[in-house]
């Protein structure tokens, strides 16, 4: 398998295979009794440490391609692998995020965190010492009493996103998880998700519907066809690693990759029409 030239340069050379595998990969629901066919001729590699993101028309298959990554289905057609091995029904190694946090209301900030490391059985002494990191972590400190009805949409996304690395899975299956906020605060999230990723080196597959948000936190970014889903571009995001996600409007660069990716969309969209 190939070296994704990012990392050639940057890491090791444990990562010259991709973590995650999609070879030839198609899927086929059954709806209604009649065929579906959500994706085909997918060949995607997702390299340890690096976010892609997955932009396209909507019902173009983009979360199908997370869920076979998470194992909770299987592809009708072709395999998809992790660190080499099939992906088996349920793969531990991946955490979702979706749009909605599923917070419990009944639960504070600190119970909220601490549910998987209950689960896991650790010690009192040992769960509220990681809560305590996890929230610095995310920039909840201080927060730990208060309840989810008590925090806005960003402290919310922040609690759900600290219960999540609770798990301490190595890769992140991010679907849409900033879609429901307003424009300022989705802005944050971005520059604090690039900055937690790369802290903890993490690797993220993100959907999103927002080109300029695919732009602006991947490393790369896969771009779909409408139904059925195929991926019509790969394209290389080559902003500095540190980008200023604030000022990037104002770079060149990152204008000349989304107006380019728009042009790859647009006749996707073009058909919706
Ligand atoms: N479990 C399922 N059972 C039946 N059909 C499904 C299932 N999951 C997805 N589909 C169908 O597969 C197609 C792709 O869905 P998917 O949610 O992956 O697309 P998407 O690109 O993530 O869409 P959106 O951007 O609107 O969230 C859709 O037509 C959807 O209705």
């Amino acid at each position: 398998m190939t070296k994704h030239p990012d990392q050639a340069m940057t890491q090791s050379d444990n990562v010259t295979s991709p973590l995650i595998a999609f070879r030839n990969v198609g899927k086929q629901f059954i709806v209604k009794g009649e065929p579906l066919q959500a994706v085909h001729g997918i060949d995607l590699d997702v390299y340890e440490g690096e976010i892609l993101t997955l932009v396209g028309p909507s019902g173009c298959g983009k979360s199908t391609l997370l869920n076979m990554a998470a194992g909770l289905f299987a592809p009708t057609e072709g395999e998809v692998f992790y660190r080499g091995s099939q992906v088996q029904p349920y793969n531990p190694a991946v955490g979702y995020m979706t749009q909605s946090d599923h917070l419990l209301p009944w639960r504070d900030v600190i119970g909220n965190i601490a549910i998987p490391l209950e689960i896991k059985g650790l010690s009192k002494s040992e769960i509220s010492r990681r809560v305590e990191e996890l929230m610095e972590t995310v920039g909840l400190g201080g927060f730990g009493k208060s309840y989810p009805n008590q925090l806005s949409g960003g402290m919310r996304k922040r609690c759900a996103l600290a219960r999540l690395l609770a798990y301490d899975p190595e890769t992140l299956l991010m679907d849409e998880p900033f879609a429901a906020l307003d424009a300022l605060l989705r802005m944050r999230m971005q520059i604090e998700i690039r900055d937690l990723c790369r802290r903890l080196n993490k690797t993220v597959m993100f959907v999103t519907h927002d080109l300029d948000e695919a732009v602006a936190i991947g490393d790369r970014c896969a771009v779909f066809t409408g139904r059925p889903g195929s991926i019509e571009r790969i394209v290389d995001v080559p902003l500095a690693p540190d980008r200023n996600i604030l000022h990037l409007r104002k770079d060149p660069d990152y204008r000349a990759i989304t107006a380019d990716l728009w042009e790859v969309l647009a006749p996707s969209i073009e058909q919706e029409l």
